[in-house]
């Protein structure tokens, strides 16, 4: 749905985007994550050429936005709605009169208008508060204002920019899941940008993490936490590294092989060989891709080589620290 290739952005001297490729699937919540400076905004303004990127191209539901004159390209960022940190609502407007401004300004006629803003007011549950101003507004219900706003064009693809840093966290997990609920009743692709992990345990189904203009690592959740080493899995369960030598990371991954991390595999493990097993830390997180540990562990005895074989033909990934 969102195809960037070989995107770069430079401000003078300063390379905000260094060679960005991004592909966004139809229907997927998809997460750019990183540290403040780490160019995901650039990327994001990027995605619907609010920013023209140096070099590189953006093709969204299969319309190259980089070869666009600007009346086309106004057209097509009609069907990519935005969200913004700091909701960008007019405050001389009511709430419904800012969900209308898209609406007008495509040309929709007042009745078909009105009718839709009750709709999307009723959608994103404000239902009755068309009247209100944006400062009778608590901060979530202002980002409900800004996401019927930004659907107000039908559009395929939602961009989301830091959407629930201004709020707290109970706010914030209401605001997301509308953002899920959205996704999985309108089929809508969304792309966001967010520096908490949290965001991304919570909705995403794919990832890419950033650093300096960069993507370290991307893809799908499911298949990078099964990819022994990667940043993602560390960054979701902090353990101390390096770990100790002699010490086991075990991986629980939520691989239909390995249908639940309570399984005894652990216990049995004991069981079944000569070996002691001590626990040294690990946690278990709830993913939209299912239930997801990592478990760090000495394990000594004369069956650890079987042991280890073991743990890793029951589906979990094994490190081992030298
Ligand atoms: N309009 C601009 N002019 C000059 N430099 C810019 C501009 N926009 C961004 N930059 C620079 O590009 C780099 C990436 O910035 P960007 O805002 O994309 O990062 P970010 O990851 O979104 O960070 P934050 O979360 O703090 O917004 C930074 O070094 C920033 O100073």
């Amino acid at each position: 749905m969102i195809q960037a290739s070989g995107l770069r952005k430079q401000y003078g001297t300063t390379v905000a985007l260094d060679g960005v490729d991004l592909h966004v699937r139809e229907g997927e919540i998809y997460g750019v994550l990183g540290q403040s400076g780490a160019g995901k905004s650039t990327l994001l303004r990027c995605v619907n050429l609010l920013e023209r990127p140096t070099a590189g191209t953006v093709t969204v539901a299969g319309q190259d936005l980089t070869a666009l004159g600007s009346a086309e390209l106004n057209r097509a960022r009609q069907r990519i709605g935005m969200i913004h940190q700091h909701f960008a609502l007019l405050s001389s407007r009511t709430v419904a009169g800012n969900v209308a401004f898209p609406l007008e300004v495509m040309g929709v006629p007042k009745a078909e208008r009105e009718r839709r803003v009750a709709e999307l007011l009723e959608l994103v549950g404000l239902d009755g508060r068309g009247k209100d101003r944006p400062h009778q507004l608590s901060g979530g219900q202002k980002q409900r204002v800004g996401i019927a706003r930004a659907l107000a064009g039908e559009p395929a693809v939602l961009l989301s920019d830091e959407a629930t840093s201004a709020l707290d966290p109970a706010t914030t997990q209401s605001i997301l899941a509308l953002l899920k609920r959205l996704n999985a009743e309108l089929g809508l692709t969304i792309l966001l940008i967010t520096h908490e992990m949290n965001v991304v345990k919570s909705v995403c189904d794919s990832v890419a993490i950033m650093a300096n203009g960069r993507i370290e690592e991307s893809g799908a959740i499911a298949d990078l936490i099964r990819t022994p080493g990667s940043r993602l899995t560390r960054e979701i369960f902090p353990l101390p590294e390096p770990a100790p030598a002699g010490s086991v990371t075990l991986t629980f991954t939520g691989d239909p092989r390995q249908p639940v991390v309570s399984e005894p595999v652990v216990s049995e493990v004991v069981r079944k060989f000569d070996v002691d097993l001590s626990i040294l830390g690990g946690s278990i997180e709830e993913l939209p891709a299912g239930p997801v540990g990592r478990l760090r562990v000495t394990l000594d005895g004369a069956d650890r080589p079987a042991a280890l074989a073991y743990l890793r033909d029951s589906g979990l990934i094994v490190e081992e620290a030298a």
